[in-house]
């Protein structure tokens, strides 16, 4: 289109935190009068953002509201953390309809809804939030659900690199008429740690792979089950082969742009998702709800066991 730059590769507006402190690249916050974080219905002048969240040094992200809110009570039990006498847990974002989020001690359990879109609105979000708290040595988590490819359903994967619907490492956002991209390269350290909080006697696997991230989870992720399909079975599987043997072990619709967005603000991060089946046998998600809740957990029990080896819990 006229007047139209057609593709740039943003890799310098990396953020090199300074001394571990939360910093946002966006020049325009610091001249505002008063920054309201409208999805979560709090504000720089309308609370004490400091106050109640300058401690936070882990946050964990997850698309649905209940899952996050059984993670923070599974966190209180954890970290042996003390409610205030006669207080239960509280959705401090209660305010606003649109994601949940909880505070126990130094870790915040967030929702981030389905999808990119509904992603990166709680990451901006949450980034200002810690800059105007004054958080620092902040690591990020994105603990979720996801197809697994040529895994034993109920596994966990820890992305090792996410990738696009056609396996390119970064996100591409159209912004002022341009597409921009976004490279998602990964955080190897925290993978990596977070591996190696899986146990021998643990009673299900836990392993590195690609995560492909698509925009869709029917034709998206080449399911036969949409209300569309223009594809064949074999279409179907030879794409999903292919990708395997490109290293994908499970795919899902978050971890690109959570990625991208990790490390355009240099924060540590990671993404570990449970698989609820293997796609290279099927496409719809039947597993009985207390199999899949109980699956829904293994994520959790090792972010648990990383965070509290980081606090020296034991
Ligand atoms: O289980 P969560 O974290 O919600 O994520 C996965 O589940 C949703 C699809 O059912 C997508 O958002 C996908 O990324
Ligand atoms: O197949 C699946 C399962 C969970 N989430 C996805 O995005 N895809």
């Amino acid at each position: 289109m006229a007047g139209f730059q057609p593709i740039k590769s943003v890799e310098d507006s990396v953020i090199k935190p300074q001394n571990g402190q939360m910093h946002i690249l966006n020049p325009h916050i610091a001249t505002m009068e008063e920054d309201v974080l409208y999805h979560i219905a709090l504000g720089n002048k309308s609370h004490d953002l400091k106050e109640m969240f300058k401690d936070v040094k882990f946050v964990c992200f997850g698309g649905s509201p209940s899952r996050m809110k059984k993670f923070a009570e599974f966190m209180v039990e954890e970290l042996n953390y003390k409610l205030p006498a006669g207080q239960t847990l509280c959705n401090i974002a209660h305010g606003s309809d649109r994601y949940v989020l909880y505070k126990v001690g130094p870790v915040i359990s967030v929702s981030h809804g389905m999808g990119m879109p509904s992603l990166s609105i709680i990451f901006h979000e949450i980034m200002k939030l810690l800059h105007h708290a004054g958080s620092s040595d902040v690591t990020f988590f994105r603990i979720g659900t996801s197809g697994g490819l040529g895994v034993e359903p109920g596994s966990v994967v820890i992305t090792d690199e996410a990738v696009d619907g056609i396996l390119r490492p970064y996100m591409e956002v159209a912004t002022l008429g341009m597409m921009l991209q976004y490279p998602a390269s990964s955080d190897k350290t925290v993978s990596h740690d977070l591996l190696n909080m899986s146990k021998d006697n643990d009673h299900f696997k836990t392993l590195l792979g690609k995560t492909m991230c698509t925009q869709d989870f029917y034709e998206g992720q080449a399911r036969l089950d949409g209300a569309f399909c223009d594809y064949s079975k074999d279409d179907k599987m030879s794409f999903l082969k292919r990708v395997y043997e490109r290293g994908v072990r499970n795919i899902e619709m978050e971890s690109l742009c959570f990625s991208a967005y990790c490390h355009r603000a240099g924060i540590k991060s990671a993404v570990i998702c449970v698989t609820l089946l293997d796609r290279l046998h099927g496409d719809q998600i039947s597993t009985p709800h207390d199999v899949m809740e109980e699956w829904q957990n293994r994520p959790q029990i090792i972010v648990s066991r990383y965070i509290k080896q980081k606090l020296s819990i034991s």
